[in-house]
């Protein structure tokens, strides 16, 4: 048994990476499948897609490959997190669609629950704020809104589960009913200090216990994948959320390393080590990750549209043909303007919260034309990063003050946009050779847990790097750049 097989089950697409004994990559194998918009700001998924697609993929890596489930020493599973799902215990069926992360279906409910006055109670224990994003708002939807599931859920007939949890229920034929600790911890019903579910919480929700999940380290026995799926048993060995799996793709495992992530949107984590710091600045305290039952802690900002602004000029507006474009536009746009883009299609995520706000655009002249909006789309994820890291440097005591960033994600690929950013932030930025970082980490999980791969020292100084990108602009134009971005960010949220 000679290889890894890391599933990538992310919120348009699910992947199957296949890595053999030298992390390497040998096949990779890719489906996207339907996303449902019910209702204004509703996302769902049909969890019969999710499980469907992610077991083509893992079929087709196989073939491509010329591997047989017999090479294969362990199964890594990483996923889009927070989406929600509730099935049948017996049988299996969901009672309703996936209820994904970035449904806002939950806002007036989560307003309210903010104006009785219980964040604090919320945050202390879940690291977390109150906001639709997390799973725990969108479990009490369905359990208020499906025939008699809250009484079926307290029978112990109805599992809860992230989608970890729902793909390993159907890898194992029902066997394993099952998490991780950084899954568990996108939920709002999970205490990251006592490393258990919170009843307090669940009890504020009207969430019956029986139907959460058993919370595991990341890398455990999660349960073994029937032969039926992909020609013989797998041991599942390891688990981690999407941004998680980034993290430790990053061998970020010393406190005060950083990696964000540049896909549809975009997830910064900061290794702030043993301990849970507390965020000032509205971040997100989370479980990096857990080994023999020690979480080591982050804190996260998440901002909603990175690449998604690049896919919004090319399918929104029609100013490109293919994401890769910008860069040229970008370079020969017209630096004397100051066109400055808000990205806030679906609100504004940390550190501002505005689930109300919405995108515009400041500075515009006779002369904007196609190539200034492109740079503005580009540079927006910059300043959204700055942002994030300027309440990370306030939140842990200034000791996240120019560390170096490490980046991933489809949009990294941008060197324009990495340098912008390193310009921005005014720190260097490390892109790695290998930039499938998500799925490395969790294959990295699955394979030191077989004994193939090598322990977090090994594996740290495995980490290559592809490019740095170091800060070249000078402080006042930086200064005086991001000053006008948090104007035209306020100017939005007030429109
Ligand atoms: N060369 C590029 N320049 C700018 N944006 C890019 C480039 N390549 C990809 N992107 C953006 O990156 C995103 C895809 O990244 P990916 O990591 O695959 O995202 P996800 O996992 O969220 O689907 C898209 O939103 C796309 O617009
Ligand atoms: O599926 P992605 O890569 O868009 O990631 C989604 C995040 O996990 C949401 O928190």
């Amino acid at each position: 048994m000679t290889h890894i097989l890391a599933i990538d089950q992310g919120t348009t697409s699910s992947r199957a990476i296949l890595f053999d004994g030298d992390m390497k990559i040998v096949a990779v194998a890719q489906e996207e499948f339907p996303q449902h918009y019910p209702d204004s700001g509703w996302v769902e998924h049909d969890p019969d897609d999710l499980w469907g697609c992610t077991l083509r993929v893992c079929r087709e890596a196989l073939e491509r490959a010329g591997l047989a489930a017999a090479d294969i020493a362990g199964i890594g599973i990483t996923n889009q997190r927070e989406t929600t799902l509730v099935w049948e215990r017996d049988t299996g069926r969901p009672v309703h669609n996936a209820i994904v992360w970035q449904d806002r279906r939950t806002a007036q409910f989560c307003r309210d629950w903010r104006e009785r006055g219980e964040e604090e109670t919320v945050t202390a224990k879940t690291g977390l704020i109150i906001d639709p994003y997390f799973s725990g708002t969108k479990l009490k939807w369905i359990l208020d809104h499906v025939d008699g599931a809250r009484d079926r859920a307290r029978r112990g007939e109805l599992m809860f589960g992230t989608v970890d949890s729902w793909l390993i229920w159907n890898l194992t034929g029902g066997r394993a009913h099952v998490t991780d600790a950084t899954n568990a911890c996108r939920t709002m019903l999970y205490d990251i200090h006592k490393g258990c579910w919170s009843s307090t919480i669940c009890g504020m929700l009207d969430i019956p216990m029986e139907m959460l999940p058993e919370v595991k380290d990341c890398a455990a026995a999660f349960g073994t994948a029937a032969a039926e799926h992909l020609g013989a048993e797998i041991p599942i060995l390891g688990v981690a959320g999407d941004q998680q799996a980034a993290t430790l793709g990053q061998a970020c495992f010393a406190p005060g390393m950083l990696k964000s992530t540049y896909g549809t949107g975009c997830f910064a984590l900061l290794n702030t080590g043993d301990t849970p710091v507390r965020s000032e600045n509205r971040l997100l305290t989370t479980v990096a990750y857990q080994f023999d039952g020690k979480p080591t802690y982050a804190l996260e900002g998440s901002i909603f549209i990175a690449g998604a602004v690049v896919q919004w000029l090319r399918d929104g507006l029609g100013l490109i043909s293919k994401a890769s474009e910008t860069q040229a536009m970008a370079e020969a746009s017209d630096d004397t303007q100051r066109v400055v883009m808000v990205p806030a299609f679906t609100g504004l995520g940390a550190p501002y919260w505005n689930a109300e706000c919405r995108g515009a655009v400041f500075g515009l002249t006779r002369n904007s034309g196609p190539k200034e909006f492109a740079r503005a789309a580009l540079e927006s994820v910059g300043y959204q990063t700055r942002d994030l890291l300027e309440a990370m440097r306030a939140d842990w005591r200034g000791e996240a003050e120019r560390a170096t960033l490490r980046v991933d994600g489809g949009m990294s690929a941008s060197d324009w946009t990495m340098q912008f950013l390193a310009d921005i932030i005014g720190a260097p930025v490390d892109r790695p050779e290998i930039t499938e970082t998500t799925a490395l980490g969790v294959a990295w999980l699955a394979g030191q847990e077989a004994g193939l791969y090598p322990d977090m020292d090994g594996f740290a100084k495995a980490w290559k790097l592809e490019r740095n990108f170091a800060p070249a602009m000078e402080e006042s134009a930086r200064e005086e750049r991001y000053a006008a971005w948090k104007r035209a960010v306020a100017a939005a949220q007030q429109a």
